[in-house]
């Protein structure tokens, strides 16, 4: 059974109930998931100190990274967990995995593909294998992907309420890792 692990951050929940969707979309189509949401009391002096997490990812075939945009990037406290990523950088020890990436903010066009930006830069640091989305804007019947993003899932949330149709983008982006994964011509 193929592992993904969701590596995330949320305060107020957004983030979280895309990670939710996404999650159950894996289980869905049969893969084992870990989710790890990074908590203020992980961070020591600046520093990410859950170090047993990594155990999990280092397992894992596939890795969803997620957090909300803050000031055009993201939260700081995912930047701790990714900054504690770099012992593993030197032996590319993920090199190979899938990687993906899902943020949200609160203004339509709130500089949320930075972060998107940044994730797939951190997933090429590791040598992994960026897979965003295989859908046009709006054109699908569930008219998922509503502010055209292709890079992963960018959601636009007012007063911490998340709307179907960024969820249904969530969950197409894990319908789309979870083929590639079962698909027995690919070696993850
Ligand atoms: C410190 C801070 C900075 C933020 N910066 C941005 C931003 O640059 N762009 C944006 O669209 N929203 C921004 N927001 C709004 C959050 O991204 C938004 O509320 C998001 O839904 C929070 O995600 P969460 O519910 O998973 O915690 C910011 C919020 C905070 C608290």
């Amino acid at each position: 059974m193929h592992k993904i692990s969701i590596v995330y951050f949320s305060n107020t929940g957004v983030t979280k109930a895309l990670v939710k969707a996404a999650s159950a979309e894996f289980n869905s189509q049969g893969l084992e998931v870990f989710e790890y949401q990074i908590k203020g009391s992980s961070i020591v002096d600046g520093r990410f100190v859950e170090s047993d997490v990594f155990t999990q990812l280092h397992e894992s075939q596939a890795i969803l990274f997620a957090s909300p945009t803050y000031m055009g990037g993201v939260a700081a406290q995912f930047k701790a967990f990714a900054d504690a990523t770099s012992d593993f950088w030197c032996d590319q020890l993920w090199a190979g995995k899938l990687a993906a990436g899902i943020t949200c903010g609160s203004a339509p066009n709130g500089d949320q593909t930075v972060s998107l930006q940044y994730l797939s830069t951190l997933s090429s640091q590791h040598g992994m294998l960026w897979v965003g989305l295989d859908v046009a804007h709006k054109s699908s019947e569930s008219m998922i992907n509503p502010l055209g993003t292709q890079m992963g899932v960018v959601a636009h949330s007012v007063n911490a309420e998340v709307r179907e149709s960024d969820i249904g983008t969530a969950k197409y982006l894990a319908n789309r890792i979870s083929k590639l994964l079962n698909d027995k011509s690919n070696s993850f």
